[in-house]
């Protein structure tokens, strides 16, 4: 099985045995009415939210009124391809500057992932043979300078971080000139999780956005909202405050391995049209994986890759 796919199948494993498990038992089976009542609720159930699982499922009732034979898999297959629509266009790549470093910025609520995404992305980049340097922007939380510097020696990365209590914005300084006269080709900041309602904290980001305008007027060329993908349709709200406040340009969701209601990123790419690049599927530093909606629809519904 090729290697992407079986990421995903294995990361949305519990989403695929645990919400969707019973469609996976129908897959065999000559599909009833009722059948159908009962999808429309697993889905519900996997945080597809209400738009998402009535067009799947108004398209597998359209589906058995032509054709009374149909099977599970095919009511599978039909829901694959309805939410590979409406994910269509979600895949994105990072943006690189035209001028090292390409500043990528981490921001989200607590406990989102940012600290452990901020690593697995520098894992990923020092892997693609470019250089790297990690900004420690989280100057807040006592335990993520730790965090992150463990990381930074695991991947053997450049880190620049300050003492607890540091201005946020001084860290963004050192780093962002730190990668300059170090001739990285990528700049991490790690920052600082904050309640989407906290003006005081928004506000710190924008005054982060502001220090790194004034060394590169086009960074940060990727300013990224970390969403949990477990906390299903609460992040839509957080995600729009975040955008008002930061100007986001992509998403990463985390935690998908985690949760039997891996539906809900359908629901947040619905409302906020930010590309996703990358998801979660696990805590290791290999487990970020660029999306892929055809692997992810297809893992979802308990497909095959084809
Ligand atoms: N299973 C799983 N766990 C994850 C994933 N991403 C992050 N985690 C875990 O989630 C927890 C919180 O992650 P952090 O990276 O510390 O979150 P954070 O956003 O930096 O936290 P704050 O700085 O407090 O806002 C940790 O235990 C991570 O190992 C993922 O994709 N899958």
């Amino acid at each position: 099985m090729f290697s992407i796919f079986k990421k995903f199948k294995d990361g949305l494993k519990k989403t695929a045995q645990g919400a969707l498990g019973g469609i996976l038992d129908l897959f065999s089976k000559k599909i009833s009415e009722s059948d159908i009542d009962f999808i429309e609720e697993t889905l519900y159930g996997a945080d597809f939210g209400w738009d998402t699982t009535s067009d799947i499922t108004e398209a597998i009732r359209n589906a058995y009124k032509r054709e009374k034979e149909l099977r599970g898999k095919d009511a599978a297959q039909i829901g694959s391809d309805v939410l590979s629509r409406i994910l269509e266009g979600s895949e994105g790549e990072l943006k690189i500057a035209q001028n090292a470093p390409t500043v990528i910025c981490l921001v989200g609520v607590n406990g989102s992932g940012k600290t452990t995404t901020a690593a697995k992305l520098a894992s990923l980049i020092k892997k693609s043979g470019k250089s790297v340097v990690l900004g420690a922007c989280d100057t807040f939380r006592a335990a993520a300078n730790e965090q992150i510097k463990t990381w930074a020696e695991r991947l053997d990365v450049d880190l620049v971080a300050s003492s607890h209590g540091a201005d946020s914005a001084a860290v963004a300084w050192d780093a962002f000139q730190a990668a300059k006269s170090r001739g990285a080709d990528f700049l991490i900041l790690d920052t600082a999780g904050r309640l989407h309602n906290k003006e005081n904290l928004m506000n710190e980001l924008a005054k982060i956005r502001r220090v790194l305008e004034k060394n590169d007027p086009t960074a940060p060329q990727n300013s990224i909202i970390v969403v949990d993908g477990s906390l299903g349709s609460n992040s839509i709200e957080q995600a729009k405050a975040f955008d008002k406040a930061f100007k986001l340009s992509a998403m990463i969701i985390t935690k998908l391995d985690g949760t039997s209601k891996g539906g809900a990123l359908a629901g947040i790419y619905r409302q906020l049209k930010l590309p996703i690049l990358y998801v979660g599927l696990g805590e290791r530093a290999e487990d970020l994986q660029k999306f892929d909606v055809k692997a992810y629809c297809n893992s979802i519904f308990g497909l095959d890759e084809n």
